[in-house]
């Protein structure tokens, strides 16, 4: 386990790049193996978690070539996946044991079962495994709802499936199934989340749609896409845009930040705090226009630090916002007033606990924290001391102690902070090219 000591660093001054994005390439690889004819992917995300679906892909009969600026995927086709001997460790990846049964159910006669990490054994996964049931495929899950789970694959038929909970994973495992399914598959959710599975399906061909809260997709024979480009993640430029904004005197650009508006609910709470941050976003679409984009727009961003207000995130802000959700609760501290997360039960069944994570982590360092069933309370007291933030193997909560660290009064030593190599491997190095030298 690495503990890594972060001191408070005085302003920060210069540029990152936002390392690719972690959504986007867990579905440029998915993609890319149902397709049937090669896809090359540019940018894609060299981390743990990404490099668990390029192992599970291969697994599963797809060839992938790396090279140093590309993958290329030659995938087996919509419904030619391999049978695996071995489970497929899905490793610490929520995205890819949600995601990939999707295809995996399409597949006649075939069974694989799915395995990960301590953390993903605790994550589940019956909220897929209902509507795949619904769809003809079989999932058995130890106790019904966890990891190890199998997947029997059979001749889908198209559902109407509505969200019980606002989920991209679950809504982009049934789009996935819908492709290989028998007609219109249509999914409601009860707020907007991420569409990155919407954007590449359409883009590979497939008719999608989107009516207000619904999504349908038809079935298609093939998918056809030759190249994938992913962009900058705007969940990992999120720790540099907050140490941007709250350590004092600070002035940053990050570069390349993935601004499809269903990621960037954080910018927007951060303009309800007051943060000066200046970039290009893509216009929240209200629903009304069927026709889903086919791109990923990206921008640079400016941040500048400045004094904070406290603000209430609502619950169909938390879609847009749920891994940039325990940095909202750090930002509090740094706010004048009270900053409350509301809706946000999602977070407890992440990598973490993230509502009890962020709430001790932010009282371990000095802060004023409460949970909440649903979310937090967070009372700004104008900074905090510092101490210590055991990351429990989240790379996000590593990632913000880190970043609580450079503002903190004293520093923070952050445990297990090897952690943030799932989905951000270089982020120590490019937190510390901002130091002043
Ligand atoms: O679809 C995705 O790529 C993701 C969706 C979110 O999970 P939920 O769908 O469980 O909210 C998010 O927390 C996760 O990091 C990635
Ligand atoms: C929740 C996350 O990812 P996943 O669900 O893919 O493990 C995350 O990256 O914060």
């Amino acid at each position: 386990m690495t503990t890594v000591r972060y001191e408070p660093s005085g302003r920060l001054r210069g540029s990152v790049a936002a390392p690719p994005d972690k959504s986007i390439s867990h579905r440029a690889a998915i993609v890319g193996a149902m397709a049937s004819e090669p896809v090359r992917i540019t940018g894609y995300l060299d981390a743990a978690d990404t490099n668990s679906t390029l192992a599970a892909v291969q697994a599963l009969g797809a060839r992938v070539d790396a090279k140093p600026d590309e993958i290329v995927i030659r995938g087996t086709g919509l419904r030619e996946a391999r049978s695996a001997p071995h489970p497929i460790d899905v490793g610490n990846a929520g995205t890819l044991m949600r995601l990939l049964p999707g295809w995996l159910a399409a597949q006649e006669g075939r069974r694989w079962t799915l395995d990960g990490d301590d953390s993903i054994r605790r994550r589940p996964v019956d909220r897929i495994a209902e509507p795949l049931r619904r769809m003809g495929a079989d999932i058995e899950a130890r106790d019904g709802r966890f990891p190890p789970f199998t997947v029997r694959g059979a001749r889908l038929r198209a559902i109407h499936y509505e969200l019980p909970v606002a989920s991209a994973q679950v809504k982009s495992c049934v789009l996935l199934a819908g492709v290989a399914a028998d007609g219109a598959t249509t999914v409601t959710e009860p707020a907007p989340s991420r569409d990155h599975t919407e954007r590449m399906l359409a883009a590979a061909g497939v008719a999608v749609q989107r009516h207000g809260r619904h999504v349908t997709v038809q079935c298609a024979d093939e998918l056809e896409l030759d190249h994938i480009h992913v962009p900058g993640d705007p969940s990992s430029a999120a720790f540099a845009i907050a140490a941007g904004v709250i350590v004092p005197g600070s002035r940053l650009l990050v570069r390349n930040v993935g601004v499809n508006w269903t990621r960037t609910g954080f910018l927007r709470i951060l303009e309800r705090m007051g943060a000066i941050v200046v970039g290009d976003l893509e216009a929240p679409d209200d629903g009304s226009d069927p026709i889903v984009p086919t791109s990923e727009p990206v921008t640079d961003l400016d941040v500048t630090a400045g004094p904070l207000a406290g603000t209430v995130v609502e619950p169909d802000e938390v879609p847009l916002a749920i891994d940039e959700l325990p940095l909202v609760g750090l930002l509090g501290c740094f706010a004048e007033g009270e900053t409350v997360v509301t809706g946000a039960h999602e977070l407890r069944v992440k990598e973490s606990d993230r509502i009890a994570a962020v709430v001790t982590a932010l009282n371990a360092l000095g802060g004023d924290a409460e949970a909440t069933e649903d979310g937090f309370v967070v009372r700004g007291t104008g900074g905090l001391r510092g101490g210590v933030v055991d990351s429990g193997g989240d790379h996000r909560m590593a990632m913000l102690g880190a970043v609580a660290g450079l503002a903190s009064r004293e520093g923070v030593e952050v445990l297990d902070m090897g952690a943030a190599a799932v989905s951000y491997p270089g982020f120590d190095a490019d937190v510390r090219s901002l130091l002043r030298r």
